[in-house]
């Protein structure tokens, strides 16, 4: 076991299929005990990268350390480092919720009192304990237990790093509470938590640590709070009494929303409050109140994200 203080370590990751360059030589590192979001538009390889720690994908070149293994030349301890929660939903048509989490166990060789309450633990956590539900046949069930019992099979060997491949995609409010809280717990444990989600109110929230993918290739890595802050635009609510009919260039270059609330402007740092200040008085508006914030992650990924934005 390592005791760099490294969880995952990726190392120049490619991944070719066919023309399609899903990852482009992609390297960097998990610490342990981060709870770390991997973030990117649609395609951009999170699940290409997620599956090629667990072995699911085979990279073209580069390779991948789980807690100071190879995940290629020392599968079986990565795998056992790692629990992997999948974006597909099972369904087994021979066994239980019960019986499926006593198979994975066996596969880890986990067996005797510790895990059975290990399992009981999981299943009551999971609100998958009742009777009727542990016993039940894993193809009666809704998607959203489907997706409970994923969690349950990917924790139920303690993995030291967990992997969740957009865990809250299209389930409901009470499964996504329960995840969180969850997840929490165990990272406070001191499980290291690796999320890919769509969901960046989610992951500002949730990741203290940020990686954001874009078509194969790694665009920003830092710290949640880094991201946001190092971010060069801030945004200035500005609620009028009465609106100018026309407003000068400089502001509405700046403008990005306009609704009941009032005008939404985006505004460099580095452009000085009393300059706003004195666009907006030139401009006639009459203000009743200006508040100001950073910018959110999401807004942060939009932009960094664009198209033709610098890498
Ligand atoms: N088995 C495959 N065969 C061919 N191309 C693939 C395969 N798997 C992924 N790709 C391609 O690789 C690229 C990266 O896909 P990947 O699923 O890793 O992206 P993603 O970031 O997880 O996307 P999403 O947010 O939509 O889940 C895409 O262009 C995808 O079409």
């Amino acid at each position: 076991m390592s005791n760099s203080g490294i969880a995952v370590s990726f190392k120049n990751v490619r991944k070719e299929y066919k023309d399609v360059k899903a990852l482009q030589g992609v390297s960097f590192d998990v610490e342990q005990g981060a709870f770390f979001g991997l973030l990117g538009p649609n395609g951009a390889g999170k699940s290409t990268l997620i599956n090629s720690m667990s072995g699911l994908v085979i990279p073209t070149s580069g390779s991948i350390e789980v807690m100071g293994a190879d995940v290629q030349s020392e599968f079986r301890k990565t795998r056992r480092a790692l629990g992997l929660v999948p974006q597909e939903l099972i369904s087994d048509p021979f066994f239980s919720i019960r019986e499926l989490l006593e198979l994975q166990s066996g596969y880890f060789g986990l067996k005797g009192s510790t895990q059975t309450r290990w399992i009981d633990e999981l299943l009551e956590r999971l609100a998958l304990a009742d009777k009727a539900k542990a016993n039940a046949n894993t193809n009666q069930l809704s998607g959203g237990m489907k997706r409970r019992v994923l969690i349950a099979m990917a924790l139920v060997h303690r993995p030291q790093v967990i992997v969740l491949d957009e865990p809250t995609a299209g389930v409901d409010v009470d499964l996504r509470r329960t995840l969180w809280e969850f997840t929490k717990e165990l990272h406070k444990q001191g499980h290291t938590i690796i999320l890919t989600t769509h969901y960046l109110e989610e992951a500002e929230a949730l990741c203290d640590r940020v990686a954001i993918i874009q078509k194969g290739q790694l665009k920003a890595l830092d710290s949640t709070e880094a991201l946001l802050s190092k971010h060069p635009f801030r945004y200035l609510k500005v609620r009028v009494e009465k609106h100018s009919p026309e407003l000068p260039e400089a502001l509405t270059s700046r403008l990005v929303d306009q609704d009941a609330g009032g005008l939404t402007f985006k505004v460099e740092k580095e452009t000085s409050m009393s300059q706003m200040l004195g666009w907006l008085h030139a401009s006639g508006l009459q203000v009743a109140d200006i508040s100001s914030r950073d910018a959110t992650l999401e807004e942060v990924f939009l932009d960094l994200t664009a198209e033709g934005a610098a890498a």
